[in-house]
């Protein structure tokens, strides 16, 4: 099996794996066109950075990746065959602008899961490098317990909340940056320690954020710091159904 007990067991120790090629050039293009696109149509903001949710519901590109073999086969041998789609939102940072980052955090910290497992898979759509501001991780930080995150208002801080945490000196020196080309993918931890800075090219960074659960975990939408999610199931079954049961788009 591709996917078997070495890719396992590195991302139970490291918390996260990266360089997983799931798009060759030509479907790179392809959806980086459907993103320059979305973004002209939409008119996202250009100046300095753009976010949107949820755009699986909506647009067929997004979805055809969250459902993609080649990206729930890696994700089914960590979380196992039950999976759903728990959200999505694009992270586009402009360059030139040197100052929106996405702040130190915990991915787990906003969505009161119970238990606390669910994995992001990050799907390059632009080449992603330490000059554009790729993601930066803390190999193994996933493993102590989640932290409190404070939430000042940062307008640099492109998380919602603005929630961030204080990392030491030698935690900040144990980050490793996860350089991408566009079509391949990183995948961690909900626990994970993770951020990225600013943009200090003048070439466009932007990911897509595929967020999944396994069917058995709960939501505590009450205590969920972000809108309850409208989990949807994209492999395996569902008997629980604790998200009750939230339909796949149709595309005409
Ligand atoms: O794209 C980024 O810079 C950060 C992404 C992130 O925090 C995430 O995917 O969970
Ligand atoms: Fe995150």
């Amino acid at each position: 099996m591709k996917y078997g007990d070495d890719f396992v067991e590195s991302f139970r120790v490291q918390g996260f794996v990266s360089g997983i090629r799931v798009r060759d050039r030509q479907g790179a293009d392809a959806v980086r066109e459907c993103w320059d696109a979305l973004e002209a149509a939409e008119d996202l903001p250009a100046n300095g950075y753009s976010t949107t949710h949820s755009r699986h519901l909506d647009q067929r590109f997004v979805w055809d990746l969250a459902c993609d073999p080649k990206i729930l086969d890696p994700v089914e041998a960590l979380i196992g065959e039950n999976i759903l789609l728990f959200g999505t939102r694009f992270f586009c940072k402009y360059g030139d602008s040197g100052r929106h980052r996405v702040s130190w955090h915990q991915d787990l910290d906003s969505w009161a899961l119970t238990p606390p497992v669910a994995v992001t898979v990050w799907y390059a759509v632009d080449d992603s490098t330490e000059q554009n501001g790729c993601m930066q991780v803390i190999p193994g930080s996933h493993r102590a317990e989640l932290r409190r995150h404070d939430t000042t208002a940062d307008n640099g801080n492109i998380l919602g909340r603005g929630q961030h945490l204080h990392l030491t000196e030698e935690e900040k020196a144990s980050a490793v940056p996860v350089v991408l080309n566009a079509g391949e993918i990183s995948i961690h931890d909900g626990a994970l320690l993770h951020a990225s800075m600013p943009n200090l090219s003048n070439r466009r960074r932007c990911g897509l954020a595929i967020r999944y659960v396994p069917a058995h975990v709960r939501q505590h939408a009450d205590l969920a710091k972000s809108p309850p999610s409208k989990a949807i199931l994209v492999r395996g079954c569902d008997r629980v159904k604790n998200f009750g049961v939230n339909h796949a788009p149709v595309f005409s």
